[in-house]
């Protein structure tokens, strides 16, 4: 079993298995994170950030929901796990009918969700409205209607049809549970902007619970936003804008003259092409580890399309922020392995037996994985996977 070995400092209490498998990853706080007392480029970024972009209306709510589900967890003295799943959008307008969006269906949070409630954590799943939660995911509209689960019993009662009795059971059995000891809150974001204000709040609010709160940031983040003077009002117009809409989306239009060398469609006049203009989201991880939860463990999910690049792109991020642990997945073969990269300790494939269903797979979660030292070639993957 993997199991997320907590300090000494943490209260004892039984290691979390989140994913199931043979090899151990031992998580120790992090000892050589620099000076936080001096005000570095990613404070300045933070702060700019914050000051400059709008706080989300829900944040105030969010934040005293998360308050106390944090404070009724610590007095029981029960560890508390943010989980982030889903993807965050970009939208182009104020009043957004395009935006950018990062690709997740919410699979891997809500699953590792589930695993957190059964290892006794409390868990706060800040995830991507309408993406998959933990539980329902088995039954949502994206993966069958959960209409097909069901028939109409001889007394005119809805009936789960009896080759879903048993699992269903068990899943509503441990939903009604998590449910019943409050033991799972689960928090909406749209866009970047939600996330980063609501990640931020909840992450401050968990720096009390030292090493026993844990940070799963399984989320599909953003790394390029429309800043706010940038961001029309109304909807960019494609044909027939009015001159007011010519004049709004001018500035956009304004925008692509620093483009004139990307010019690479003279076929397409310019006006009919959109060109957009966005500016960097700050890194915020490294806020996250050095300023907002400096003493919880955190484990941050490095995606990439390049198998050659991934192993890299994860020890960088992890020297960068030295935080706890990088996990690493190809969007290819994401649901079949996965590499966890960790200070002082080699890189570790983990991998589902192709023989099984995938590591997040709706019916069997796999037993025990392999342990391999290299990615899977794509070209291997079971059939409609
Ligand atoms: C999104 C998936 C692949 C799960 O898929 P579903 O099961 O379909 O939901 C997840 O495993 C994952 O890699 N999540 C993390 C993806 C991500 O955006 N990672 C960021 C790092 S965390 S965002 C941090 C920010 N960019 C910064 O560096 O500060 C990255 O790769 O760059």
């Amino acid at each position: 079993t993997l199991s997320f070995n907590l300090p000494e400092s943490v209260p004892s209490s039984p290691t979390s298995s989140v994913f199931s498998d043979s090899s151990e990853i031992t998580m120790s706080s992090a000892s050589s994170r620099p000076d936080s007392t001096r005000q570095t480029s990613a404070d300045v970024a933070e702060r700019d950030y914050f000051n400059e972009n709008p706080a989300p209306a829900s944040l105030e709510k969010y934040t005293k929901q998360a308050k106390e589900f944090i404070d009724f967890h610590a007095a029981a003295g029960r560890r508390v796990v943010l989980v982030t799943s889903g993807g965050t959008t970009v939208p182009l307008e104020r009043q957004t009918v395009r935006f950018i969006d990062n690709f997740s269906a919410g699979t891997r949070g809500a699953t590792s969700a589930e695993y957190f409630l059964e290892s006794g954590y409390a868990v706060i799943f800040l995830h991507r409205q309408f993406s998959l939660l933990p539980y329902s995911r088995h039954y949502s509209h994206a993966t069958d209607c959960f209409l097909d689960f069901l028939h109409e019993g001889p007394d005119g009662s809805v009936v789960a049809n009896e080759e879903y009795q048993s699992k269903m059971l068990k899943v509503l059995r441990q939903y009604n549970s998590a449910k019943k000891q409050n033991l799972l809150l689960t928090l909406p974001f749209t866009t970047i902007n939600d996330y980063l204000f609501v990640l931020r709040s909840i992450a401050q609010l968990m720096r009390p619970l030292g090493p026993s709160g844990l940070l799963y940031l399984a989320a599909a983040v953003s790394d390029f936003f429309v800043p706010p003077e940038r961001m029309v009002e109304h909807k960019i117009q494609s044909t027939n804008a009015t001159d007011s809409q010519k004049n709004s989306a001018k500035e956009n239009v304004e925008s692509e003259e620093t483009f004139d060398n990307f010019d690479s469609s003279p076929a397409v006049p310019r006006s009919k092409r959109l060109i957009v203009d966005l500016d960097p989201v700050p890194k915020f991880l490294k806020n996250l580890v050095d300023g907002w939860a400096p003493e919880g463990m955190i484990v941050s999910f490095k995606l990439e399309t390049d198998p050659e690049i991934l192993v890299h792109k994860a020890q960088y991020s992890l020297d960068r922020y030295q935080h706890h642990l990088v996990i690493g997945n190809l969007l290819s073969t994401r649901k079949w392995e996965v590499v966890f990269v960790a200070p002082g300790q080699s890189d570790k494939w983990i991998r589902v037996p192709r023989r099984r269903k995938t590591i997040v797979g709706k019916e069997n979660i796999p037993d025990g994985g392999e342990e391999s030292d290299r990615p899977l070639n794509p070209n291997d993957l079971p059939e409609g996977e």
